[in-house]
């Protein structure tokens, strides 16, 4: 097991790939920190997966872009779990729209959870970290969508970006702590996320075709790249990006 003894927290825990990250954390022996968001029947479904294992979880019922939540996440975890070892950035929507008629909503509200939120949950983490010393991981979710764009994502794209620039002026900034900051980028992974767009049976073949592995992801590819990232495997990678994508970036022809 890679983390046993680690507390990890995850942001945006019930659904998608921070349930497989919660659960694949567990498996590998660590006690975990569920961030969620009124989906009470899907969070009470992870935490019965987390305790099966005979792992711990922690739940804090909150929205990412409330900044209160971000001090009363990592505080509850940390005191319900006895410390933070690592946290994971993954809350995030991607309401599709075009962007000459982008509503003001939708724009303040996907940049609000995708990057304000996921601002304020690290620097919350990177302060437990350093008042508990000993160090940590800070692993923020970004996407092959920070290096490329989507006609229908002006909002999201640039979100993407940036938390992944985050990481790399975290990992900088935290260094001397012994903190290190990366982020995952993965490329298209059915969830909930896009479950309505990957509903038109032409985007979805048209994703798919372009995918040298010659499948989408799943929640548990991404999962395992963070429990690396998570862990001493990683020792000496900090401001790095993980792209998994099953090869989709680099496929042009
Ligand atoms: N699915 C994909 O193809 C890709 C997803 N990503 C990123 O992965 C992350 C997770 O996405 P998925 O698991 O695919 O989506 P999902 O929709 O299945 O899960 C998102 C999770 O975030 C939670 N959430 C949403 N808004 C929240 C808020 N305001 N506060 C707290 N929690 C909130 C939801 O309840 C859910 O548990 C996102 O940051 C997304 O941008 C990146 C690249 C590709
Ligand atoms: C929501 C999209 O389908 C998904 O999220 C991303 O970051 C990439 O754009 C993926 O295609």
């Amino acid at each position: 097991m890679l983390l046993e003894g680690q507390k990890v927290l995850i942001t945006g825990a019930s659904r998608g790939i921070g349930r497989a990250t919660a659960i694949m954390c567990a498996r590998h022996g660590a006690d975990v920190g569920l961030n969620v968001y009124k989906d009470p029947d899907a969070t009470a479904d992870v935490v019965a997966e987390i305790e099966a294992l005979g792992r711990k979880a922690f739940v804090y019922d909150g929205d990412v872009a409330d900044a209160t939540s971000a001090p009363a996440f990592v505080k509850g975890a940390a005191a319900a779990l006895g410390g933070v070892t690592a946290f994971v950035s993954n809350a995030g929507i991607c309401p599709f729209h075009s962007f000459l008629d982008m509503p003001q909503d939708v724009f303040l509200r996907t940049l609000n959870v995708n990057y304000t939120g996921a601002y304020y949950m690290c620097q919350a983490a990177a302060n437990q970290m350093v008042e508990q010393g000993g160090g940590g991981s800070i692993i923020a979710v970004s996407s092959i969508s920070a290096l490329v764009g989507g006609e229908m994502q002006t909002h999201y794209t640039p979100t993407k970006a940036g938390v992944h620039s985050l990481m790399q002026s975290t990992a900088i900034a935290l260094g001397r702590y012994g903190i290190r900051c990366n982020s995952v980028m993965p490329g298209t992974v059915a969830t909930d996320i896009n479950k309505d767009d990957l509903a038109d049976p032409a985007k979805r073949e048209y994703m798919e075709k372009r995918i040298p592995l010659g499948r989408m992801g799943h929640p548990d590819d991404i999962a395992k790249v963070v429990v690396f990232l998570a862990s001493d495997l990683s020792s000496y990678v900090t401001g790095a990006s993980v792209l998994t994508d099953g090869g989709m970036f680099v496929n042009l022809q």
